[in-house]
């Protein structure tokens, strides 16, 4: 049957994965998935899967969101009403109706602050409400573990880690494998991967990995986009019109990832390619040598992850 998904705490991340999951539900398309370890070996860029939407029991069709001030349930209303043409119509409601929205719902997302985490998941009847139920949170570093300790034992916690284009169903979903203390049923796995992967390309992964995942594709469009901004300033420098500069970069940046991506060729064999010996092209290249811009955007890596790693402890 399908059933009733709630989305505690809708926000930014809440708004791009909701929009995504109901955009699919009217324009179901092949989906693209990376290597899955839960499901055997694929390609080394990851493996076309054809509509992992078969099976309809998996997709929701009623929708509850909550946020917390009136304000926001204002601005979502408004969000959900323009996506109304393309899906099912989503239940605002504001935090003071999470227990409830959690009790006639089937399937629980939470993309709340990680702070708010306990206080969500420990207020007064969320327990009874979260009974048997697949609780999937998107928080950046809060542990299974940790959050078992605030859910019923009946209740089975998942860790994802989606990124913001999966507004645009170009998202990077990134699974936990497991829970060992409640290992998901093969039902559970559908829903996941019908929730997911018409939103992006998924993934299942230990959650050993998820601060360097949260880090890589939760923020990576963060840092990815002042690369392009800079490659536009540059272009606009040497006179280009800024809408043209940023298209052209955004398309080149695009291009390259999907290069990447589509034919599993090294991003150093594809720089090679571009990089005719005398040409214009390695006395760019040295330039970022000599800003060591590598190493700069791969600290920024690692400093995010280390960073995500404490934002569950925070109080
Ligand atoms: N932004 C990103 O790119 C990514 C974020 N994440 C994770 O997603 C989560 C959300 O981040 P983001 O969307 O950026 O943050 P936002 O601040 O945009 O969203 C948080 C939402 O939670 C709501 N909220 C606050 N308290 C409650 C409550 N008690 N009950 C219900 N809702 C509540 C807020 O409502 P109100 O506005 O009224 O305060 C807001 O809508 C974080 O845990 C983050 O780690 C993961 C991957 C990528
Ligand atoms: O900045 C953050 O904490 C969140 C998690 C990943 C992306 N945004």
């Amino acid at each position: 049957m399908p059933y009733q998904l709630c989305v505690i705490g809708c926000g930014t991340m809440g708004i791009a994965v909701l929009s995504g999951v109901i955009e699919g539900l009217s324009h179901p398309r092949a989906a693209i998935n990376g290597n899955d370890d839960e499901s055997g070996p694929s390609t080394p860029m990851g493996s076309l899967i054809l509509d992992s939407n078969s099976n309809p029991a998996s997709l929701p069709d009623r929708f509850v969101a909550t946020v917390n001030r009136a304000e926001s349930a204002r601005k979502l209303r408004k969000v959900f009403l323009e996506l109304g043409g393309v899906g099912p119509s989503v239940q605002v409601r504001q935090a003071t109706e999470n227990v409830n929205s959690v009790a006639e719902s089937d399937v629980v997302l939470l993309c709340c602050k990680p702070q708010m985490a306990a206080q969500v998941l420990l207020a007064p009847g969320m327990s009874e409400a979260l009974e048997g139920k697949l609780l999937i949170s998107i928080l950046a570093g809060t542990t299974i573990s940790m959050m078992r300790e605030w859910v019923p034992e009946s209740c089975t916690v998942v860790r994802s880690m989606p990124n913001t284009p999966s507004k645009i169903r170009e998202g990077m979903i990134v699974v936990s494998s497991l829970d060992p203390s409640n290992p998901k049923t093969p039902v559970q796995r559908d829903i996941l991967m019908a929730l997911f992967t018409p939103i992006g390309r998924c993934r299942f992964m230990d959650e050993k990995h998820f601060d360097a995942v949260t880090a890589v594709c939760g923020s990576g469009p963060a840092f990815v986009c002042v690369v392009l901004e800079a490659m536009a300033d540059g272009g606009v420098m040497m006179g280009l019109p800024r809408s043209e500069a940023l298209e052209l970069a955004a398309q080149t940046m695009q291009g390259a990832a999907r290069m990447v991506l589509q034919t599993g060729i090294h991003p150093a064999a594809l720089k090679d390619s571009v990089t005719t010996p005398g040409g214009c092209t390695i006395a760019g290249l040295l330039a970022l040598e000599d800003a060591s811009t590598r190493s700069a955007i791969a600290r920024c890596v690692q400093k995010t992850a280390l960073h995500a790693a404490g934002l569950g402890k925070e109080k």
